[in-house]
């Protein structure tokens, strides 16, 4: 891991839905070029940490700071242009278009220029290469998903928030998953890592942090979140 300066620093961030409060003072630093993986129970504020992360829901109290800029002050795009991208829950692919098409939409969105992104995508992720006439639909479960993250590192983000991007997959493609985020990871990509599999998801981390009805109630070194305390956070269903 790296000693420099945080990428991103959290610290005491709070947000509300109304009257319900989903996240209470959670804080932590992710180093340029490592990973964080954020586990706990359904309900317990991933994907609110997340999507205040990334602009979409407004924080009630604490900061968060990227790159040196106030990221709770930033809108959606604005994050984005930053160099924070997050891989909402679900594809986000366009089924119909084939794999090129929805590299080239990943550009166009972001109104960007023509750039080398998309040599680099496919020298990152060969099988992309050789299936960029297919229309996204047909590609697997796992496949689609590393489509989407390819689909992210067009516009070279700083850091991926992946949220449940294994949910649903097959074996064959949660490791198809895992892979490609490991190959962001090479190619200087922060990653936060929104996962059920929580051992497979502390395995690719450098840190982890466990929530619980909106609190952080453990946060340290992957390698120090052993079985006893996996178990204690998290029950026996989320320890695979
Ligand atoms: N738009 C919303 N309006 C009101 N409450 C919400 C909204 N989104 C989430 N919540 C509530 O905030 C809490 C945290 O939800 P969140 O989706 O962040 O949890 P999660 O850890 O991602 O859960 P899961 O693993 O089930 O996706 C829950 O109690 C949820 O019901």
């Amino acid at each position: 891991m790296s000693t420099d300066a945080p990428l991103l620093r959290v610290k005491d961030l709070a947000v509300r839905y109304g009257s319900a409060q989903a996240l209470f003072d959670v804080s932590f630093d992710l180093s340029p070029n490592s990973a964080l993986a954020v586990l706990g129970p359904n309900g317990a504020g991933k994907t609110t940490l997340a999507r205040t992360l990334s602009g979409l829901v407004p924080s009630c109290g604490g900061s968060a700071e990227f790159a040196g800029q106030d990221l709770l002050k930033l809108t959606a795009p604005r994050v984005r242009r930053a160099g924070l991208l997050h891989l909402p829950e679900g594809r986000g692919v366009f089924p119909g278009l084939t794999v090129q098409e929805n590299l080239r939409m990943a550009l166009t969105a972001d109104k960007q220029a023509r750039n080398p992104g998309l040599e680099r995508a496919f020298e990152i992720f060969p099988v992309l290469a050789e299936r960029r006439r297919q229309p996204a639909g047909t590609l697997s479960g796992g496949e689609q998903q590393m489509l989407s993250l390819a689909r992210a590192l067009m516009v070279s983000p700083r850091l991926v928030i992946a949220d449940e991007m294994s949910l649903g997959l097959s074996p064959k493609a949660v490791d198809i998953v895992f892979a490609s985020l490991a190959r962001a990871r090479d190619n200087g990509v922060s990653v936060i890592m929104i996962e059920q599999f929580a051992r497979r998801a502390l395995d690719f981390a450098d840190q982890g942090l466990i929530l619980h009805r909106g609190r952080s109630s453990w946060s340290g070194p992957a390698q120090e979140a052993g079985e006893e305390l996996l178990h204690r956070y998290l029950g026996g269903a989320a320890a695979a």
